[in-house]
Parts: C-alpha cells; sequence; structure tokens
C-alpha cells in the first residue's frame, strides 16, 4: 500500500485565523487608521485566497502594509495558541501519531506557524512557509523572496520540488491548496470549510470537509469523536424556530429546515438518511414512516403533545423520543385566562359587530370572572398553572384529573367529571391526546354543563366532539367557547381551515389556529431545550425526559468508551454484554441499565481499547435492537 501523505494549510485550516490579519491588529493597535489597515490587508488576503490576485503580489502589499516588529510575531504567537481549529485540537492525538505523514504548507511565515504545528506533533522540518526577513532594529522589513511559497503558484513550485512518494491529500481553505491538486500533484482535495467557506474553493474541491473528523472518517483513521457530526443528518420541519438550526448547526450538525409539515408519503421518502428528525404537531410520525428510517436515532417533537408520533413504533425501531414539556406552558395559560375573559364579556361577538359597523354599547350577558367557578379538566403543567392565575383572579378553581395531583392554593379536586361539569361556570380543557382520550367531551359532557357555561379546548382537537360542540353552542346551552385545536388541521398556512364551527349561530366564539403555545418566547424557549436535549442524547447517551425511553442521566464520558445498548426487554440481556466484555478481558468502568414494559437500556463505559470484533458480538447479541459506540 503507498504511504498517504496529508498536506494541511496553517490559515484558517490548522488556525481559525488568517494570521497577517491578528498580526496587523496587533502593530496598529491603539492607532486611528488599524481599522482602515486591517480591512485592506483582509481584502488582499480574500483576493489571493480567491484566486484573483497573485500570491507574490499579495504577499508584497500585506508585509508593507504591516510594519511589524519581532515583538508584534512574538505576541502573535501567543494569540495564535488559543486560535487553533476546534476540530485540530479535538485530534490533537492524530496529529502526533501520525506526524511522519503529516506535511504543513502554507504561504504565511515560519517565524508564527511552526511553534504552534510543533505543539501539536508536527515535526518541523515538515513545516514549509515563508520566512520574515527582519531589520537591525527588528523590524519586519520583507521576506526571503528564494522561497517558492513567495511566489505565485508557490504550493505548486514546492510540491514538485518535494516530489513526495505516495498519495498525497491536500486540505486546506483556499485555491492555493486547490492549485496543488489542479497541477495533478494531489489525489484529492478536501475544501476545509470549519472556519470560512470560499465558494470558489468549494466548487473546486474532491471533497467538502467541515471538520477534521470528516477527513480521518473516509480514510478510516483514528479520531477524536465516534462519527463526524457533520454526517449527522437533521430534518426539522414545521417552521421550527431558526434558532434550533441554529443551534444543531454550532454542533456541527447537517441540518434541513422546512417550512410546512410532510405528509406520510413524502416523509417515508424523506427520513430514509435522516438521523435526528424535529417535528410540531402536524407531522404524523406512523409506523409506515418508521419501516423507512433505517437511520433514525431521535426524534425531538418541539411542542408538549406527542400523540402525532407512533412511540411505541419509536421505542420498537430503537428510536428515543423527547419533546418540550414546559417551555410552551405558560404561553397556553395566558391564551387561557384572556379567552375566558373575553368570552364573559361577549367580546368576540361585539368585535365581529363593530366589524360591520354596528354599536351595541350592553351590560347584558357580560360578567366579570371573579367569583365564578372555573372548571379545569386535566390538573397538569398547565391546568396547574392556569388554576393559580385564575384564583388570583378571584375565580373558585375546581379540577378534575384521572391520577392523583395535589391541589395547588386553594384549589379544589372534585371525584369526577360530571361532578366538575355540573359546578363550573367555565370549563377549561387540558388533557393530553393520547388516544383514550378522543371524543372526552360528546353530547353527554356537554349535557352536564351548566345552562350559559363557556368551554375553552387549547388542549386537542380529538378530545372533543365537533358536532356535538356545535350542536350545544347553536342551542344556546353554551353561551361561548374558544377552540384553539381541531380534530383534522391544515398541514401548513397555504391549506384551507374547514370546521363546523364555521358554521354555528353563536357568535360568541374563539377560533385560533393552534397558536396556544405560538408566542416568540415559547418558540425560541423550545429551540433552545430541544436541541439540547438531542445533542446530549447524540454526545453521551443521556435519555432524562425521554418520552419513550428508559430514563437515564448519565455522567460526562471522560477517558472512556461508552457502549450503548437498546434491546427487547427480554432477560439476561446485561449478563450476554458482560459475557462478552469479560471474554476480551475489557474493564467496565461504568454500567448503567433501565427498562421500561417494551425495551432495555444498557450504558457501559469501558477503559480498553477494543477490537472491531468486540462490536460485532454486542450487536449480534439476540433482541439488540440498536448499538452505538460512543468516546
Ligand atoms: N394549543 C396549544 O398550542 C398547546 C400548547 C401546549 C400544550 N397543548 C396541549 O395541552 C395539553 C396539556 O398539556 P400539559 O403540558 O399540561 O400536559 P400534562 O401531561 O402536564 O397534563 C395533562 C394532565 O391531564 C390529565 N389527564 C389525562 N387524561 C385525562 C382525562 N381523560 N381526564 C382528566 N384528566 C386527564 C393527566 O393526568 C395530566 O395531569 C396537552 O394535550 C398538550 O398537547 C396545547
Ligand atoms: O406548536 C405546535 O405545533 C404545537 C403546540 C402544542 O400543541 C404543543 O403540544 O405543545
Amino acid at each position: 500500500m503507498s504511504k498517504k501523505y496529508f498536506v494541511i494549510d496553517f490559515d484558517s485550516t490548522f488556525t481559525k485565523v488568517e494570521a497577517l490579519d491578528i498580526l496587523c491588529e496587533i502593530a496598529y493597535e491603539g492607532q486611528n487608521n488599524k481599522d482602515e489597515v486591517a480591512h485592506k490587508i483582509k481584502s488582499i488576503t480574500d483576493d489571493a485566497m480567491e484566486g484573483r490576485l497573485s500570491f507574490r503580489e499579495a504577499l508584497q502589499s500585506r508585509v508593507d502594509l504591516l510594519n511589524a516588529d519581532k515583538g508584534h510575531v512574538n505576541e502573535l504567537i501567543k494569540r495564535l495558541r488559543n486560535q487553533v481549529s476546534e476540530s485540530v485540537k479535538r485530534n490533537k492525538q492524530f496529529f502526533k501519531d501520525y506526524s511522519s505523514d503529516l506535511l504543513i504548507i502554507s504561504s504565511g511565515f515560519k517565524d508564527f506557524i511552526e511553534p504552534i504545528v510543533t505543539e501539536y506533533g508536527i515535526k518541523p522540518e515538515n513545516v514549509y512557509a515563508n520566512t520574515f526577513e527582519y531589520d537591525d532594529q527588528g523590524r519586519i522589513s520583507g521576506f526571503d523572496a528564494q522561497n517558492p511559497l513567495s511566489e505565485h503558484e508557490g504550493k505548486v513550485k514546492l510540491m514538485k520540488q518535494l516530489k513526495l512518494d505516495g498519495d498525497v491529500y491536500v486540505i486546506g481553505d483556499g485555491y492555493t491548496d486547490f492549485e496543488i491538486r489542479k497541477a495533478g500533484l494531489a489525489s484529492k482535495f478536501y475544501a476545509f470549510t470549519e472556519n470560512i467557506e470560499r465558494s470558489i474553493v468549494t466548487e473546486n474541491a474532491d471533497h467538502i470537509a467541515p471538520n477534521f473528523e470528516e477527513i480521518l472518517f473516509t480514510h478510516n483513521l483514528p479520531m477524536a469523536t465516534s462519527y463526524p457530526k457533520n454526517r449527522i443528518k437533521v430534518l426539522l420541519l414545521e417552521n421550527i424556530h431558526a434558532d434550533a438550526k441554529a443551534k444543531l448547526e454550532k454542533e456541527g450538525y447537517n441540518v434541513e429546515l422546512l417550512k410546512g409539515a410532510l405528509d406520510e408519503e413524502e416523509l417515508a421518502e424523506k427520513i430514509k438518511d435522516v438521523h435526528i428528525l424535529g417535528i410540531r404537531s402536524k407531522t404524523q410520525l406512523t409506523r409506515k414512516v418508521l419501516e423507512n428510517a433505517n437511520r433514525l436515532m431521535l426524534v425531538g417533537a418541539f411542542c408538549i403533545g406527542t400523540n402525532q408520533i407512533d412511540l411505541e413504533a419509536c421505542q420498537e425501531k430503537g428510536v428515543a423520543v423527547f419533546n418540550a414539556p414546559y417551555s410552551n406552558t405558560r404561553s397556553v395559560v395566558e391564551l387561557a385566562i384572556g379567552e375566558i375573559i373575553l368570552l364573559m364579556r361577549n367580546i368576540p361577538q361585539r368585535m365581529r359587530e363593530m366589524d360591520k359597523g354596528q354599536w351595541s354599547k350592553s351590560a347584558a350577558n357580560a360578567q366579570e370572572v371573579r367569583g365564578k367557578n372555573l372548571g379545569i379538566v386535566g390538573y397538569g403543567n398547565i391546568g396547574a398553572q392556569v388554576s393559580i392565575i385564575a384564583e388570583m383572579m378571584g375565580m373558585n378553581v375546581f379540577y378534575y384529573d384521572i391520577v392523583e395531583k395535589l391541589a395547588l392554593g386553594n384549589a379544589t379536586k372534585v371525584s369526577s367529571l360530571q361532578e366538575l361539569l355540573e359546578l363550573s361556570d367555565i370549563v377549561t380543557l387540558h388533557i393530553d391526546g393520547r388516544p383514550e382520550n378522543n371524543n372526552t367531551f360528546g353530547a353527554q359532557e356537554f349535557s352536564w354543563m351548566k345552562e350559559g357555561a363557556i368551554f375553552v379546548n387549547l388542549a386537542r382537537g380529538p378530545v372533543v366532539d365537533i358536532d356535538a360542540l356545535k350542536e350545544v353552542l347553536d342551542n344556546g346551552k353554551l353561551r361561548g367557547a374558544a377552540v384553539d385545536v381541531f380534530p383534522v388541521e391544515p398541514k401548513n398556512n397555504k391549506e384551507k381551515f374547514d370546521s363546523a364551527l364555521n358554521e354555528t349561530e353563536n357568535r360568541n366564539l374563539i377560533l385560533t389556529p393552534h397558536i396556544g403555545g405560538s408566542t416568540e418566547e415559547a418558540q425560541v424557549n423550545i429551540a433552545d431545550f430541544v436541541p439540547s436535549k438531542m445533542i446530549e442524547y447524540v454526545n453521551t447517551g443521556s435519555t432524562f425526559n425521554s418520552v419513550n425511553f428508559p430514563n437515564l442521566q448519565l455522567p460526562q464520558l471522560e477517558n472512556a468508551h461508552r457502549l450503548l445498548h437498546i434491546h427487547k426487554n427480554v432477560s439476561g440481556i446485561l449478563a450476554k454484554i458482560n459475557n462478552v466484555l469479560a471474554n476480551h478481558n475489557i474493564n467496565i468502568v461504568g454500567q448503567y441499565l433501565k427498562t421500561n414494559e417494551k425495551i432495555g437500556y444498557v450504558i457501559t463505559d469501558i477503559d480498553k481499547a477494543y477490537g472491531r470484533e468486540v462490536i460485532e458480538e454486542l450487536k449480534a447479541i439476540d433482541d439488540t435492537i440498536k448499538f452505538r459506540v460512543l468516546y
């Protein structure tokens, strides 16, 4: 097998920055024309990097403009130490272990490059760069003009002189790096985009590498993370807040954000290469879709409800599901309270009349909420907060929940839905969307409500029989209602909304397009919370707060490899895992197991290097659903 050489650029590749830009900042510190000179140097650098200016000219102009001395160069070295690219830092071990295969070829200056790269194990004799010339006072007066790297197409000239015997892979962010490949002196050019992405460079690249792991992965070389993060494909649907995309991209993932939901067929196709899916309430993640989701590791519901997801099918596939259980709670509560007040005053009807120029100043049927009985169905996170705020407004709060819930403040728990409905002036629904809750509210339940009561549903559409609701609104049994969620909702903002409630006679009605949780604050909170969960699961395997996986909160992984084994909940799996490890003399430094009715999740931290066969044996254990390794 022929030897491999990796030729690595320095500025904006090994380090995050262009060193001469920083040198200029240092040399002009405190001077008025600092920004002007810095700007000139930057644009000269860009022109050279993108092939618009010959390198020699660019170098000369920049050195002239710099007006720097030895002291400035020493300060530059200090600053560059903190500017090494993140993936270079992560893969320090690789740089040390493979130092004889690595060359730094840069049109920058050895004076500051060598001290930085040798700290990463690069051999000084493998650093090719220009050198400054200094005058008697230590000021930079020029550069060694004999060095081919100071010339136009200098990297090509140097490579020709080096005559490397083996396969050459060039890694860089600039056009001058690509020139080596263009001249036929390299097998492959990797456009390195971790710090800067130049289209003229990426367009010409054989391979775009957003980090070093990507390059090491393609060569099957050891790397700092178990999988290059840029290969983790994330699909975000339903106009999830842009902060989520930004956060996941910052982590290094490859993220696609679509505005609307996808239907079953579209999603079944699209999901084939997706590792992480983010949805809101519209996307139906069905068993059929999941059949195609062979790479899917996790689903993030950027909302509270998860009834749109086949959680059981996800479990069977080893797909963890997370949601944002609290991020939009307050928004729903505020809307519920606001709507209750508006309905008690017949405001929706008054507004409709005003729109038509009708002035109906009257107190008839307009009441304060103070002193009224509020019935909360479902005393969970939202119901309980509604309870507190309603009580602060002087309402008498009653609630009904199918599980035992602590009454907050002076709220009174009642023991049946019928009892609650019979005593409430206002009924607000905050139950979850589990299938058994479909049609919780039908003709029977409405008949139990007081004459002239008010009904609010900000929970889930299918829990209310819409025809039954229309009937009690039409016949005046209810004096008003607010409905935010519907059994069938449009997939996106272009689709038409169609509901029997549009035809009710009763105009004391507030219909909203499922926006209970749609506030800027809530969406920003969700866009922070759910991606954090996603990143934590990918990086540590932690399933804390997952809605379908056994909940395990795991310590950070340090100096160990973590084996994550998801299996059907049958007996003996832990013993089988430990047998495999014992047979290979692998020492366990930590082990965590949790099961639910369907699956078991075993995390094993090990401290020893192991062969590929260990992984194969662990994967081959009967009833294994998914297996992955983290380091
Ligand atoms: N409109 C919106 O935009 C919006 C926003 C956020 C949440 N929601 C929905 O609001 C609902 C409540 O959210 P949450 O965060 O308070 O959920 P939660 O899980 O904290 O609370 C739900 C409560 O309802 C109780 N419950 C379930 N079924 C019941 C039944 N048949 N009768 C009585 N009690 C029952 C549960 O025991 C639980 O206490 C969910 O359906 C959620 O999807 C809607
Ligand atoms: O934003 C959404 O799509 C859903 C909001 C809400 O119903 C939720 O479950 O949190």
